[in-house]
């Protein structure tokens, strides 16, 4: 891989005694979009939370831009890495405008005003992710939807190099995670952000991701294009559930089809 701007290498990662995650190796560049998958509790908020800088691993190095990441200043970190958790502690002091301006402030310091171009950056992500009219409400009058769309636009308020997001389509309608698929596929492709996302839909993941990465039982399961994760022998032992794979009509991309027991009741009309 030509140029990776993270690379990590034989990373591990356990709470107590009991290992999330061990020996993971893997590398992303500007301008892709990379999904990290795997069952529940399979460790992927926790590897997001390792790249963020929230958390340190016990074992292995992450490297930014060829610098160890825990030798980088903070405030530097901050500039070039942006992460949307789940979920946001719900300040109730603070407006969704502040919430947005609150993410310009690796690039200004705590003590300097907003300048022009701050609240010119936040205007228009108020605007792009319909939020103005909700401006001055605090997080906690907000629907699961409407606080996830806040928490992503924080993020982006950053200008990060690297975007971290952590199911960023949860809770939204079919509307918004169209939205929110066509943003990552954007800011990657067309502004060159790094962009890694957890996902749970892995047909989502199919249709936005450039690359995936498999996280189960402990190990980095698999790393590729969709048509090479998204494989039936590797899903079914990551899921451990029967699934059948199609084909999407319109995309050479491969689709996950669940096999639900169903009993055909016909009801009278
Ligand atoms: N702060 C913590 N203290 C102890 N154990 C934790 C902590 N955070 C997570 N874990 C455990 O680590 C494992 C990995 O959790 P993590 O949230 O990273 O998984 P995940 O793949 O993101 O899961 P999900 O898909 O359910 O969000 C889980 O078994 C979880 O219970």
């Amino acid at each position: 891989m030509s140029n990776p701007i993270l690379t990590i290498k034989q990373l591990g990662c356990r709470y107590g005694s009991r290992t999330v995650f061990e020996q993971l190796d893997l590398q992303a560049t500007k301008g892709e979009v990379l999904a990290l998958l795997g069952p529940n509790g399979a460790g992927k908020s926790t590897l997001l939370r390792c790249l963020a800088r929230l958390q340190r691993p016990q074992q292995g190095q992450i490297w930014l831009d060829g610098q160890p990441l825990w030798h980088i200043k903070p405030r530097l970190v901050a500039q070039q890495i942006a992460f949307a958790p789940q979920q946001a502690g719900l300040n109730p002091e603070l407006t969704v405008e502040q919430m947005l301006l609150l993410g310009r402030t690796p690039h200004r310091g705590w003590l300097l005003p907003m300048t022009k171009a701050d609240r010119a950056i936040v205007e228009e992500l108020l605007e792009r992710f319909n939020l103005a009219k909700y401006r001055r409400q605090s997080l906690a009058e907000l629907s699961g939807g409407e606080q996830r769309r806040v928490i992503i636009a924080r993020a982006l308020a950053q200008q990060p190099k690297m975007l971290l997001l952590d199911e960023p389509t949860a809770h939204l309608d079919l509307k918004y995670q169209l939205e929110i698929m066509q943003l990552v596929s954007d800011l990657a492709h067309n502004d060159g952000v790094c962009v890694i996302l957890t996902l749970h839909d892995l047909n989502q993941a199919s249709l936005c991701a450039d690359r995936i990465a498999l996280l189960a039982h402990g190990r980095l399961q698999a790393v590729g294009a969709p048509s090479a994760v998204l494989r039936s022998e590797l899903i079914e032992a990551a899921y451990e559930v029967p699934i059948q794979m199609i084909e999407h009509p319109n995309h050479n991309l491969p689709l996950v089809m669940l096999q639900p027991q169903r009993k055909e009741v016909a009801w009278p009309n």
